[in-house]
């Protein structure tokens, strides 16, 4: 049998998290921070070559023709630095395309495996945006900031080594001016990971408001609520646009932070080369050439540079960190499984699902629908379900389809079990009816097709359709009734095969006729099969073996067909 656990949340920080997703793409990173690190060491022979030619030139007065070969290694050096940020750019963008799809993949998972109920407990809006601008936000993290990490550490170290094989001074200055940095970056990053948390929100919930409102447009407009409506956008789009700004200014301060220290440590390099030649200042035992002090010089800056890049994807990295907490709440990781322990059994009449004990209570309500619930459902059993409207009918039936985790106690499905659940509002997606048909079997002929169309009375109407099945119905079945579409969902179940028909209202809205119809269609295709189907309708009840009744939170078993 397969069993519903919830498996502990990791709790994973945010952190952990972005180690974790950077894991598919581990080798391009890596080789675009490795091209990186390269090119930001290859500006030592740069700086030494331009060095070494105004040496020549202008204190050595070398003939032109002999600084051809400097020059020419000068051309090869520049022409290696820029292959080389072009291929680690490449190399990080490919990085990110797998890193993005395979967390929208993951999401998407995630998602699935909450089920259809918890997904509906949430703004589409609010989702659609955890899956395109949050996962979007990543891309500064792992484009940028990941891969400049590495030359952040190798290329300032490199340049230390040469400052100071070259001048001691100029070493000392670049080493003390060095921690400087990191340490102002770090005040300023605590604070942008928690404005960048707040932007993002703000951008989420606006999104959920605008998808909802948008959804709604009819009823806004029936209502006449479209200038309260619009004063919400509005109220959405200024929170959003005061949150972008608050992490705009942390982003500017880190970066002028950064640039005053890189100047101020240049301008000492600068000042004290200028000392030196003036003869204004003497540290040193031998006399400080012009080659020398060009190649501090040209050096001196470049020490900055991979600090001042990281400096501008810093907030990347926070805004990375806020959208992980807003993603993670998403993830595949933390959703119960099912797991199957294995105890089923292949015996026919060993029920098809069971449960002991079981409370039922929806995300984020705070008392159960259903409680003490235990129930065996057999093959061949046919059951009707009624109870008051609000009372837990269709509950109970998303419990047993697996859409509804179980609160409490426990819930066994036979392994193996096929389970068709035509719900109270089926989703039909933009298309034709036969795409939508065919989402239960994807392999289905077309001959299967009309088959189940025609037993699930389908064709009754889509016959008087234009295109027959191949009409194109809108999102969420717009331009069908009521009945048609659940008659489309009824189809599908037909055409899924299940052991289990799990069908909530299928002959609401109907007229006699259909209704009966309907019935007989399904207690044609219920032979060999269990069904439990929540009903109002007496003729509906008529037709099943056993009734039960939920009331009070509990369920209570009726009449048994003689
Ligand atoms: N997502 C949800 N969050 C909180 N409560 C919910 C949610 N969905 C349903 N409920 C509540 O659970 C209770 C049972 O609802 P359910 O849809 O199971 O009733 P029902 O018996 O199928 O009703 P009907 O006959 O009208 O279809 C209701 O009080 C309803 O308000």
């Amino acid at each position: 049998m397969s069993r519903e656990a919830t498996a502990a949340p990791t709790g994973a920080s945010a952190k952990a998290r972005l180690r974790a997703i950077g894991d598919v793409a581990r080798n391009p990173l890596r080789a675009a921070a490795a091209s990186g690190v390269a090119g930001g060491v290859l500006v030592l022979p740069q700086a030494a070559l331009i060095a070494a030619c105004l040496q020549r030139a202008l204190v050595d007065h070398a003939p032109p023709a002999t600084l051809l070969p400097l020059l020419l290694a000068l051309l090869a050096t520049l022409l290696l630095r820029a292959g080389l940020a072009w291929a680690g750019r490449r190399l990080a963008d490919r990085a990110v395309e797998t890193i993005r799809i395979d967390l929208r993949a993951r999401i998407a998972r995630g998602l699935v495996a909450r089920g259809p109920v918890w997904v509906r407990s949430q703004q589409s809006g609010a989702l659609a945006e955890r899956m395109g601008a949050h996962v979007d936000a990543l891309e500064g993290y792992f484009g940028g900031f990941v891969p400049l990490r590495a030359e952040v550490v190798g290329v300032p170290l490199a340049i230390l080594l040469a400052a100071f094989f070259v001048d001691r001074t100029v070493g000392l200055v670049l080493l003390l001016t060095m921690p400087l940095v990191p340490i102002f970056m770090m005040l300023v990053g605590w604070g942008a990971q928690a404005a960048s948390q707040r932007q993002l929100q703000a951008l989420t919930r606006m999104g959920g408001h605008f998808a909802d409102r948008l959804r709604g447009l009819g009823l806004i407009r029936l209502y006449g609520r479209g200038d309260a409506e619009l004063q919400g956008i509005r109220a959405a789009a200024e929170e959003l646009r005061v949150r972008s700004l608050r992490v705009l200014r942390i982003a500017f301060l880190s970066s002028a932070v950064l640039e005053f220290f890189a100047s101020l440590s240049v301008a000492m390099i600068a000042l004290y080369l200028g000392l030196s030649y003036l003869g204004m200042l003497d540290l040193r035992a031998t006399p400080l050439t012009l080659g020398m002090g060009v190649f501090c010089l040209l050096l001196a800056p470049e020490f900055y540079a991979p600090l001042r890049r990281l400096a501008t994807h810093y907030h990347d990295r926070a805004a990375a960190l806020a959208a992980m907490d807003e993603i993670a709440m998403v993830l595949e990781d933390d959703v119960p499984v099912v797991t199957d322990d294995g105890v089923g059994t292949s015996d026919a009449s060993a029920p098809l699902v069971s449960a002991r004990g079981i409370a039922l209570r929806h995300p984020a309500a705070t008392h159960d629908v259903l409680r003490d619930i235990t129930l065996d459902l057999g093959r061949d059993q046919h059951v009707a379900l009624t109870g008051a409207s609000g009372d837990g009918k269709s509950t109970l039936l998303e419990a047993l389809a697996g859409w509804l985790p179980v609160h409490s106690g426990s819930l066994q499905r036979a392994p193996g079990l096929r389970i068709g659940y035509a719900p109270q509002r089926p989703f039909l997606f933009a298309g034709t009816l036969r795409d939508n048909l065919r989402m239960a079997k994807a392999d289905a002929s077309d001959a299967e097709l009309e088959q189940a169309a025609e037993a699930a009375q389908v064709m009754r109407f889509a016959a008087r359709l234009p295109d027959g099945l191949d009409t194109v119905i809108g999102e969420r079945g717009f331009g069908l009734s009521g009945g048609e579409a659940r008659r489309v969902a009824l189809a599908r179940v037909f055409l899924r095969d299940p052991d289990l028909l799990l069908l909530d209202e299928p002959t609401a809205f109907l007229d006699p006729d259909t209704e009966a119809a309907v019935l007989l269609a399904i207690l044609r295709f219920a032979k060999g099969r269990g069904v439990l189907m929540a009903t109002h309708s007496d003729a509906a009840q008529a037709t099943m073996m056993q009734v039960w009744h939920v009331r009070d939170g509990r369920l209570h078993r009726g009449r048994h067909a003689p």
